[in-house]
């Protein structure tokens, strides 16, 4: 069956209805667009274990400053709605701005904590946002099963949280981060990357991949593992925004001298060439798992060959 695309929430809430009905589970993948592979590993996982998987397109304003790239944010409907058909998406719904909050709309939904750290504290009422616009987007697909990319890491705490505090009874869950040949995590941005920068940005996961490496040869001083990563950086004359050791189990921790428990090494690093600057975030879970080390050593062979 083709995709159906959806733009008004009244249809939506009708698909929705008539689904339930039907007793179908729906899985529920949010994005903002510009679709890459990393997107369509998280339809791909919907697909796979709901009847039905509808997927939202909506670059959504109140998460976004004013100083930031709402406008630039790349827009490619097209190509997206093709991605999603071959994904075997059931819906795809893009409502606009307008469509999508009310000129009345006057609701916040705001969790405290671990939103004020991390990309938090440089992306103030960023989480606020998202949250927001989840909350919406939760209530109108009812979802069974909600997928978000570990690359967004933060974004996943936060809203596990939320959904857990509102007895939201729709399920988190996360998906790998997907990374290109070289180790750098896909994202929507890096398409506003210059050849130049798009070389530079590379260090990023190498840098991860280094303190990887010694993670997984038993290395646990967090001073010895940020110098690793920070000298990887600097090669390249890079300066992280934010590069921090944080404690899974609640990330409003530090992770002081040792690492002891489950940790994500999180960075957020611009991408500055002549003038024009890209944001980039990525992070990796340093734990003992089978699945954290076969991510881990999966980057290790990816960024440092
Ligand atoms: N490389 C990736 N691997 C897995 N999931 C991803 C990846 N990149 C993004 N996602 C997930 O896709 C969902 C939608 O993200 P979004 O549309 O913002 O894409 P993005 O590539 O993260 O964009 P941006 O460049 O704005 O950060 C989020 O849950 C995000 O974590
Ligand atoms: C989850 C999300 C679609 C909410 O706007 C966005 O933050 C994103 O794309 O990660
Ligand atoms: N995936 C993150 C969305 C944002 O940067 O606004």
């Amino acid at each position: 069956m083709s995709l159906i695309i959806i733009t008004r929430k009244k249809e939506l809430i009708q698909y929705v209805d008539e689904q339930k009905e039907k007793r179908k589970s729906i899985g529920f993948v949010p994005t903002m667009g510009a679709l890459h592979d990393g997107h369509a590993s998280l339809i791909r996982q919907s697909v796979s274990e709901n009847d039905c998987t509808i997927v939202s397109i909506f670059v959504n304003p109140k998460q976004f400053s004013i100083h930031e790239d709402l406008a630039n944010y790349p827009r490619t409907f097209q190509s997206d709605s093709e991605l999603c058909n071959k994904c075997k998406a059931t819906v795809l719904f893009a409502p606009t701005a307008e469509e999508m909050y009310s000129l009345n709309f006057k609701t916040e939904v705001k969790v405290t904590g671990l939103t004020e750290v991390l990309c938090g504290a440089f992306r103030p009422g960023h989480f606020d946002g998202v949250s927001t616009v989840l909350a919406v987007l939760i209530n109108l697909t009812q979802a069974n099963k909600l997928y978000l990319g570990q690359k967004d890491f933060q974004q996943v705490q936060v809203i596990k949280k939320m959904t857990a505090d509102l007895l939201f009874r729709t399920q988190i869950l996360t998906c790998p981060t997907v990374r290109e040949k070289d180790g750098l995590a896909l994202s929507s941005r890096n398409r506003y990357l210059s050849p130049e920068g798009r070389r530079k940005a590379v260090a990023i996961p190498k840098a991860l991949a280094l303190v990887a490496k010694a993670f997984l040869a038993g290395e646990r001083s967090v001073n010895k593992l940020d110098e690793l990563c920070l000298t990887e950086l600097k090669n390249e004359k890079l300066i992280p925004q934010y590069l921090e050791f944080r404690l899974i189990s609640d990330i409003t921790q530090k992770c002081e001298d040792t690492l002891s428990a489950e940790s994500v090494l999180a960075i957020a690093q611009f991408i500055e060439i002549d003038g024009s600057k890209t944001r980039l975030i990525d992070n990796i879970v340093l734990g003992n798992d089978s699945s954290q080390i076969d991510a881990l050593n999966e980057l290790i062979k990816r960024a440092l060959g």
